[in-house]
């Protein structure tokens, strides 16, 4: 439990409650990290929202400028949890209320530590993460690049957040971009060839629902293959293909529509929109 001598007070203040801050609290409710009265969850407009997020997880939520400035200023960690073309007004604004000693964490995709102090204005300690939404039901993966200011303490403290929802790796920021292509966006090519699967085998004639469960459970039982058995994917996809059988047959037109290359090429962009889209945030400094 975070803070548990001071557990009164908000400890994490979310600035920003869309969909990841949403899976993040979820998951930390869930594995009993902190209790929801030490959540705060910060909205700009949506009101609808924020009683949709304290009816179903009990957190303290608030929007408008003084409700915003008090959590904030009460909250020993803040996450950042807007969309990138939000950050740079809200940093600027949050720089010169930052007291000493509050740790920022930032699940901003390409928003880089350096941007994220420059805005701030003050050289405050960053972790900058980079999670997915599986976070909600504790099947996260995520990235973390800690900055030279944060404490071990507040390492610990980050590391126990996001290992209490997934895998996590501590990674140099360089390499935060490439994790955003493989692991941040990732759930989301699997969703892609999830609904495909799933429309082929409703052309087929399959019921839709025997079509999702099929489906699901092939994906799943992939991934823990993988997992539990420790074998390298070409190894598994080998002892699933008869020479001259049906999956060979399947792997070909794969093949033939380029899905390596189709695969590799995606992830590269979304590594490359990551830093675009800091490149963006990082302008609003100058
Ligand atoms: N959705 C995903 O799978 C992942 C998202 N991320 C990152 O998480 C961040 C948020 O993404 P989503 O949750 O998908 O977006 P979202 O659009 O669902 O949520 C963003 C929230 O921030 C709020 N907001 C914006 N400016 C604000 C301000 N000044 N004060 C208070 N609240 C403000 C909006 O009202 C909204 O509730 C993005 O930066 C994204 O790069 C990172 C990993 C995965
Ligand atoms: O699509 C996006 O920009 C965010 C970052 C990783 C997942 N969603």
């Amino acid at each position: 439990m975070l803070n548990e001598s001071n557990a009164s007070r908000p400890a994490i203040c979310f600035y920003g409650a869309g969909s990841m801050a949403e899976a993040i609290v979820r998951g930390l409710i869930h594995k009993q990290v902190a209790a929801p009265e030490q959540i705060v969850m910060l909205n700009r407009t949506s009101a609808e929202r924020l009683a949709y997020l304290e009816e179903q997880y009990g957190v303290v939520t608030g929007n408008g400028e003084e409700k915003t400035a008090k959590y904030l200023n009460e909250a020993s960690v803040i996450v950042l949890a807007m969309k990138p073309k939000d950050a740079g007004e809200a940093l600027k604004a949050l720089g010169p209320k930052w007291r000493d000693g509050q740790l920022i964490i930032s699940v901003i995709a390409g928003l880089s530590i350096a941007t994220i102090q420059g805005l701030l204005g003050v050289n405050a300690p960053v972790a900058r993460t980079m999670p997915n939404t599986s976070s909600s039901i504790g099947q996260g993966a995520a990235g973390i690049s800690f900055s030279a200011e944060t404490s071990e303490e507040q390492r610990r403290q980050v590391l126990s957040m996001f290992e209490a929802v997934g895998t996590v790796q501590v990674i140099p920021e360089e390499r935060m971009d490439i994790l955003t292509g493989i692991s941040g966006s990732g759930p989301a090519y699997f969703y892609y060839m999830m609904e495909a699967m799933i429309a082929a085998g409703i052309e087929g004639g399959l019921t839709p629902e025997q079509a999702r469960e099929l489906t699901v459970q092939t994906v799943l039982g992939a991934a823990v293959m993988m997992k539990e058995t420790g074998e390298a994917p070409e190894k598994l996809r080998k002892d699933i293909t008869s020479p001259n059988g049906s999956t060979q047959a399947a792997l070909e037109v794969l093949a033939d529509r380029g899905f390596e290359a189709a695969v590799k090429a995606a992830v590269h962009r979304c590594a490359e929109r990551s830093r675009e889209m800091g490149e963006a945030v990082k302008e609003a400094l100058s």
